[in-house]
């Protein structure tokens, strides 16, 4: 059973989702404006961690690391403060006010002449303290770093007129800005930006994750990102996301619990899995290589690789423990069918992995794995070979799992029809599994894996560093082998499918950490994945 903590830092969820929840609480009792204050006094009490007023003394030393880059001031540190008509203001004026009596220099920044009743109280005391409160943005420019507390998961509408040139403004002051909730101008949902938006250095999401925070378009805007837990009651999440959300956020304790860890004391190498690999070409031979160094490091128990003959040495050399399978040859030097030893066939398998480096030659070869009732990973050229023999048509067939694994040109070539996962990919995914029956992996620096029920993961941590050759071929090859050695147990595919993610995208940070975020070939990143198992914090989960 997991803990409180672990379960909520899974959940995602929407606008809606979010306002229902809140509606519970303060329908069973919790007041309004009680609630503001819990919340507004642990947002202030992370920004005193991160940015220490330097006017108190003690503190001085503690936080000249973190100011250096931007002012080292002898003085009060001067926090500006961004106050929008709903709640979010309503947290930053709280905020203001906390701040303000730890000894920070306040100015608040609030142009709306309406404003929510909660709201406009806490604006009346501020000024009754005597916090400046100006109605233009210029006043805030001499500020060490600001708060944004213009909108949070109310923002309805796109942003216009002065408060649109007010955070273009701001964003050109190149200030430290920490967003409460989201970065005003995102769409809660979808992470869209309507019309512009506050560029974050931080984000604090307010009790549950909101799904905009976890697409790839929102992320240059949301800066380093965490959830402030404000002990939401685990029952007010069941009885609105169901008990098990319907977008979550992968956890290194949920992914590290579906690895084949520890193995049965008696077993042997086809108990732990056998996985073909179907890849490579005389033109792509490396692609093979690439995919079955995923592959082993998955700890799979037999490996078999089908490969265009003329790639058999280089595979061998590069592979002494797998099988090595020789295929004839195309003219062009693809597979051109597959051809297997003696006494086996493709149930021998407990998992086939197909695509990397085959060029589109090797149609025949797609086309019988895929009509195979063997689970089945398609990547690269098998998903190009799919795309043109009728995505949806083609998969309905199957009656065995199939996981695609996409990038955003391969998932459009894919599903021509779907919405644009550039827009909202959560939906995008969802969508294409929904219609395939297949768990669909859509690649990207937050890659979303749906499962034909409707589940989406999000994997909230990965690097820029993967965005290089061959990086998808390691993954093929790691989830293949992590889908073979899963065959006998009852574990979702989506789920190995995102651990799969989860560990490809952690051996990109850990090897990025160590030799920058060039220094990540897809080799070194094979070498990678398993010191990420060895890392103490992950060790003492498994
Ligand atoms: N959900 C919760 O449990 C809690 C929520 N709190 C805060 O409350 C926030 C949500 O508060 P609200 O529902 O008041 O929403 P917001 O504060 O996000 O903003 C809504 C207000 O902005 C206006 N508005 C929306 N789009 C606009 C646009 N494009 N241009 C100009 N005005 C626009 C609306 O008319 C409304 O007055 C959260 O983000 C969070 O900061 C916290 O105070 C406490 C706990
Ligand atoms: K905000």
């Amino acid at each position: 059973m997991q803990n409180r903590q672990e379960q909520i830092s899974q959940v995602v969820v929407t606008s809606e989702q979010m306002r229902d929840i809140e509606e519970r609480i303060f329908a069973a009792g919790m007041p309004v404006a009680a609630l503001m204050e819990k919340v507004a006094g642990l947002i202030a009490h992370r920004i005193h961690e991160i940015y220490p007023n330097f006017g108190q003394k003690q503190e001085k030393d503690a936080g000249k690391e973190l100011f250096a880059s931007w002012r080292v001031s002898p003085i009060t540190t001067r926090v500006g403060i961004l106050v929008g008509p709903g709640h979010n203001g309503g947290d930053a004026l709280v905020v203001a006010r906390e701040l303000y009596f730890r000894g920070y220099e306040v100015w608040i920044y609030c142009a709306f002449s309406k404003l929510k009743e909660l709201t406009a109280q806490h604006l009346q005391y501020a000024q009754s303290l005597g916090i400046p409160c100006y109605q233009e943005i210029s006043q805030l420019q001499d500020c060490d770093f600001l708060i944004d507390g213009l909108f949070g998961f109310g923002l309805e509408r796109m942003l216009t007129d002065f408060i649109a040139a007010a955070i273009d403004r701001l964003n050109e002051w190149n200030k430290p800005i920490i967003s409460i909730d989201l970065p005003s101008g995102l769409h809660t949902d979808t992470g869209e930006v309507l019309g512009t938006a506050i560029r974050a250095t931080h984000t604090f999401c307010l009790g549950l994750w909101k799904s905009g925070l976890l697409q790839d378009q929102a992320l240059e805007y949301v800066g380093k990102a965490e959830l402030i837990d404000f002990d939401i009651p685990l029952a007010d999440v069941q009885a609105v996301v169901g008990d098990t959300s319907k977008i979550k956020r992968i956890t290194p304790a949920t992914v590290l619990s579906t690895l084949p860890l520890p193995r049965p004391q008696v077993t042997h190498k086809y108990k732990e899995g056998h996985l073909l690999m179907i890849c490579g070409s005389r033109r792509y031979a490396g692609g093979a290589i690439l995919t079955a160094l995923g592959a082993r490091a998955s700890g799979v128990g037999m490996l078999s690789i089908a490969v265009p003959e003329s790639l058999k040495p280089i595979l061998v050399s590069h592979l002494p423990e797998a099988l090595i399978v020789g295929c004839p040859e195309t003219q062009t030097g693809a597979i051109a069918q597959l051809q297997l030893p003696e006494k086996t066939d493709l149930s021998s398998f407990h998992a086939i992995a197909c695509g990397p480096g085959l060029t589109k030659d090797a149609t025949a070869i797609v086309q019988e794995v895929i009509a195979s009732d063997r689970p089945l990973i398609l990547d690269a050229d098998a998903l190009n070979i799919l795309a043109q023999m009728g995505t949806i048509a083609t998969l309905q067939k199957r009656q065995a799992t199939t996981v695609l694994t996409p990038h955003t040109g391969e998932f459009q070539r894919l599903f021509p029809d779907m919405p644009d996962p550039k827009h909202d990919r959560v939906l995008a995914v969802r969508e294409a599994a929904a219609q395939t029956r297949a768990v669909v992996l859509l690649k990207g620096a937050r890659t979303a894996i749906a499962s034909p029920q409707g589940l989406v993961w999000i994997n909230p941590e990965s690097t820029p560093a993967l965005a290089r050759g061959g990086s998808g071929d390691v993954l093929t090859g790691l989830l293949g082998g992590l889908l073979a050695q899963a065959a006998t147990k009852q574990i979702a595919v989506e789920d190995i499918v995102a651990t799969a993610a989860w560990w490809h995208s952690q051996a990109g940070i850990l090897a990025a950490q160590e030799r920058t975020e060039l220094g990540v070939d897809a080799f070194t990143l094979t070498q990678y994945l398993m010191k990420v198992l060895s890392k103490p914090k992950v060790k003492s989960l498994l």
